[in-house]
């Protein structure tokens, strides 16, 4: 799904250099989604828009494929939705991944990312991007101050220090108290940092996605174990797939 799309195309090109892949059909939008079935096709990979992502997975769950899913703007209630339809789903083996970013260096980001926000006062969010995307902030972003934001929380830590007073538009977008900014500007791909900061110190982790190729081998990675049928149900993120 959405195969003409600048993800879509980088992953059609990718499937058709796997040995142990073949490209079943390609769809786009005005594409008719009940051509996708379980005879024609074991993993549909869907990369999007945020605003027709929930009704496409639902409808090829619906029709007994398992799905890749790489499109951002998920909320809690679409993973439910999806775990609902796919846990009631009648094949076997039947799997949704949905992850908001593929690319080995942002999953292994916030995984650092998880691990050092307890030792911190401070922890902020930037994601860098191409102008043309539609989103913001990210959702890798997003998916990262929660995760940062749990991680401080189960330390026992509280609000962050933060003087600012009046107009706070320009401390960006808050995400379960932790402050996210996004900037958009020509020549960008994808590019996330999370600053975290201490009396005197200051850790800074960064991952650079130069080009789309650095999200394939995470989406090949997430279409195998979906087409082994060994990890049944919904998987929301990377990270499990790669343990
Ligand atoms: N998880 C990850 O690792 C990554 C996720 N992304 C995310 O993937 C998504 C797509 O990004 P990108 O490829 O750059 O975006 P594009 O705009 O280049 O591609 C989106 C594609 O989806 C098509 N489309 C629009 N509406 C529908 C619909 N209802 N049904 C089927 N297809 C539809 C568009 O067609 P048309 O142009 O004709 O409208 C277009 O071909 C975004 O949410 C982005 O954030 C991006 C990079 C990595
Ligand atoms: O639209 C993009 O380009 C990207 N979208 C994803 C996101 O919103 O996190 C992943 C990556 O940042 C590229």
């Amino acid at each position: 799904m959405g195969a003409r799309g600048r993800m879509g195309a980088t992953v059609v090109e990718a499937v058709r250099s796997a040995p142990d892949m073949t490209v079943a059909l390609t769809v786009d939008a005005g594409d008719d989604l009940g051509s996708i079935t379980p005879d024609n096709t074991d993993v549909a990979v869907e990369f999007t828009v945020p605003s027709a992502s929930l009704r496409n997975v639902l409808t090829l769950v619906r029709s007994g494929v398992s799905v890749v899913v790489g499109t951002t703007g998920w909320t809690d209630e679409g993973f439910a939705a999806v775990r609902d339809a796919v846990d009631s789903a009648s094949r076997a083996g039947q799997s949704v991944v949905i992850a908001p970013n593929y690319a080995l260096s942002a999953v292994l980001m916030e995984r650092f990312a998880r691990q050092a926000a307890r030792y911190f006062e401070s922890v902020e969010v930037i994601e860098m991007h191409h102008p043309d995307k539609v989103d913001a902030p990210s959702g890798t972003a997003l998916h990262t101050a929660r995760v940062v934001a749990k991680a401080r929380e189960d330390a026992g830590l509280g609000a962050m220090p933060d003087a600012t007073t009046g107009d706070e538009t320009s401390r960006g977008q808050v995400v379960d108290g932790v402050h996210v900014h996004a900037i958009r500007l020509r020549g960008l791909n994808a590019h996330e940092e999370v600053l975290l900061g201490n009396p005197g110190e200051q850790l800074v982790l960064r991952a650079d996605s130069f080009d789309r190729s650095s999200f394939m081998p995470g989406v090949l990675m997430a279409v195998r174990s979906a087409a082994s049928g060994t990890r049944p149900g919904l998987t929301v993120g990377l990270e499990p797939l790669m343990d």
